[in-house]
């Protein structure tokens, strides 16, 4: 069987809720994905538990520091042997380089956000980034690459355009994965997981549309289907 391309974001308020779920998943069908919420309040342990369950974890903390601080919480990240941390490529190249010295003999994977998938064209212009999110997108996504990063988040929208720039071996990882008629919530820039991965994304991030249906395990294996077919 392939790689598990689906990543489940278990963003819960605590520990049992995500312990349940994970109870109903699989490894081989999915990884999962442990947020700000959920490490703040469960921390190591429930990372622990979920490694024990067969899960490969992604610990997105998304860190932006200065780069020392980067570094160091990357390396404590990793010593927990997750599969995949990550930090804002906004942060700027001493802070990547930082971060990827850091990690320079760990096997964990160190991608970086490029533009989170919950702002659009006018956030952009509010906060005073110039361009179009595609644009801010593949600047970023250069220079991760050129830090030696393994790959970015970015939305599916992008992907294609970032393929054809930086070719296949850089992991692109889509958040602002929602199945036809799901709720946007508070996601701008969208795709569905087929366009997902027609568009060349590497792993699709889903929370909400996994975690909140009413059979989680039948939605996930759905959601393979669509991907695989
Ligand atoms: O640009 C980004 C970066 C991270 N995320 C995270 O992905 C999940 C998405 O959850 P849904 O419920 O499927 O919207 C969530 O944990 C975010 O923190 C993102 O959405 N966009």
């Amino acid at each position: 069987m392939s790689e598990p391309r689906i990543i489940v974001a278990l963003d819960y308020p605590r520990a049992e809720p995500a312990l349940v779920l994970a109870r109903t998943l699989r490894p081989e069908l999915c990884r999962l994905k442990i947020g700000k919420e959920l490490f703040t309040i469960a921390g190591p342990q429930l990372i622990e538990k979920l490694m024990q369950a067969g899960f490969d974890i992604f610990l997105d903390l998304k860190f932006h520091d200065i780069p020392h601080t980067v570094a160091a919480a990357c390396k404590a990240a990793a010593s927990l042997g997750v599969w995949m941390v990550n930090v804002h490529a906004s942060g700027g190249r001493n802070m990547l380089l930082a971060a990827r010295e850091a990690l320079a003999t760990s096997p964990t994977k160190l991608i970086a956000v490029t533009l989170l998938t919950s702002m659009n064209r006018d956030d952009l212009q509010e906060i005073g980034w110039q361009g179009e999110p595609n644009d801010v997108v593949q600047r970023l996504a250069l220079l991760a690459r050129d830090c030696g990063l393994d790959g970015v988040v970015c939305s599916a929208l992008e992907t294609a355009g970032l393929r054809q720039l930086i070719g296949h071996d850089f992991d692109l990882v889509t958040p602002g994965i929602r199945p036809v008629n799901s709720r946007l919530d508070d996601q701008q820039r969208i795709a569905t997981p087929r366009q997902a991965i027609q568009q060349g994304a590497s792993y699709l991030v889903i929370g909400r549309p996994i975690t909140q249906a009413t059979d989680p395990l039948a939605t996930l294996i759905q959601l393979n289907q669509a991907i695989a077919s």
